[in-house]
């Protein structure tokens, strides 16, 4: 057995990983969370408890702690062939995944600046790979790639020029392995070649973002300089009327006060003042808690517009399609969402919506709805894999 392409995910305070073979097949998963607490833990997929990790409980120990969980379990012999990392912010360096050399990183550290909660954490897993396995070519992939395709009038603000000019400062959308994905699967779904494909993409997670795709590209979508622009998310809060600083600024708080609220303390949590779970929040709101319902509505309500906001960069629509913990699994979500756009000839099936799609090669649409909808479950860790194959086993022989 060849060794393995390891794919590495790292989140401010969580460590995500996954092993594939070359042909694709997924060898294993690993969660750990809370780290750089007296909490940090480990847990393999599918293994019914976790492993606390010793202080401090950093990103570098979890990840050598994995890897020798995954030697225990015969999934490693030695080190992983390639090593694929999620870069979240690639400005407009990066239209594509690239082999980390040292220019690489300095380029991703200057990145760092229009993304100060995403990119330090991702560099911080980089460097802990790069000295657990020397000379293994580790390969970034980067969520703002997919989007780079986004025509001048959807990634300009409308704000003075010298903004774009001396600091960058436009739209660059994220999630977009995912969405990328989702085109490519949906082709296969539809069996029509990705490049005569439009489509919308809607991807709610933790983290929630829309994208309109056009002959297979990104044309635009709802996430902007920063992965706070957009939808109502688990704890964002997505658009927010921008007087909404100044107001705040009056009552006293400083800009890292409202960026912490906007980003940590918003959003399903900051609505419904319980959770910023999904699940939780449907199942409070059947039990009738009235703030839980409310952030379920607002959810809903927000998605519903952007998908009619997407509609202006397509001519056609092959499919809406949802995915993400929420888009795979919420049939209340999709068929509240789609309620509000009945204008627009948006139909479900209740019994393929309720299944999720998966009895019904992942269509949930009623007959007479005026477009497919289709749900697909995504699988970021796969498209950095690939990645990692092309970019550093491939490239180098
Ligand atoms: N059956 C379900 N019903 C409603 N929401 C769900 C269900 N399963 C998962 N979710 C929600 O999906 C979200 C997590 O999505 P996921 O894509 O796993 O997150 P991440 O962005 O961290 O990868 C949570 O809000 C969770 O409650
Ligand atoms: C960019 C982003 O929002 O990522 P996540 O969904 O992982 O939080
Ligand atoms: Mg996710």
């Amino acid at each position: 057995m060849d060794d393995p392409i390891l794919v590495v995910n790292c989140g401010s305070s969580s460590l995500k990983i996954a092993l594939f073979t070359r042909q694709e097949q997924r060898l294993g998963s690993l969660l750990a969370e809370n780290l750089n607490t007296p909490e940090a833990c480990i847990r393999l997929s599918g293994e019914p408890s976790s492993l606390n990790l010793p202080e401090p409980g950093s990103h570098e120990q979890a990840l050598t702690m994995a890897i020798d969980l995954f030697r225990q379990r015969g999934l490693i012999r030695k080190a992983p062939l390639a090593v694929g990392h999620r870069v979240v912010h690639g400005g407009e360096t990066f239209k594509e995944p690239s082999l980390i050399d040292d220019q690489v990183l300095v380029a991703i550290r200057a990145c760092s600046a229009l993304a100060p909660l995403h990119n330090p954490v991702n560099l911080i897993g980089i460097e802990a790979a790069q000295r657990l396995f020397p000379g293994i070519p580790q390969v970034a992939v980067f969520d703002t790639a997919f989007h780079q395709s986004l025509p001048a009038h959807a990634f300009h603000y409308a704000l003075p020029q010298r903004f774009y000019r001396d600091w960058g400062v436009r739209r660059y959308g994220f999630h977009g392995t995912s969405h990328q994905f989702m085109a490519d699967q949906t082709a296969n779904v539809l069996g029509k070649p990705v490049s005569d494909l439009s489509l919308i993409s809607a991807h709610l997670g933790n983290g929630c973002s829309i994208t309109a795709i056009r002959n297979g590209k990104s044309v635009d979508t709802s996430m902007g300089l920063t992965p706070l622009e957009g939808l109502v998310m688990g704890t964002r809060s997505g658009d927010v009327d921008p007087g909404l600083f100044d107001f705040l600024s009056e009552k006293g708080m400083d800009a890292g006060e409202i960026n912490r609220i906007l980003n940590r303390e918003s959003g399903l949590l900051g609505l419904s003042g319980q959770s910023n779970d999904m699940r939780t929040l449907c199942r409070m709101a059947e039990e009738g808690h009235q703030e839980a319902a409310l952030a379920i509505d607002v959810f809903c309500f927000r998605l519903a517009r952007y998908i009619g906001a997407m509609m202006a960069s397509l001519t056609s629509l092959d499919a809406l399609v949802f995915t993400g913990g929420i888009g795979e699994n919420s049939a209340k979500v999709r068929a509240r969402t789609l309620t509000h756009l009945t204008l627009l000839g948006f139909e479900l099936s209740r019994e393929n919506n309720e299944g999720n799609g998966k009895n019904s090669n992942h269509h949930i649409e009623a007959p007479a709805s005026r477009f497919p909808v289709l749900v697909i479950p995504t699988n970021e860790e796969l498209v950095i894999a690939r990645a990692a194959i092309a970019h550093g086993l491939e490239r180098i022989g």
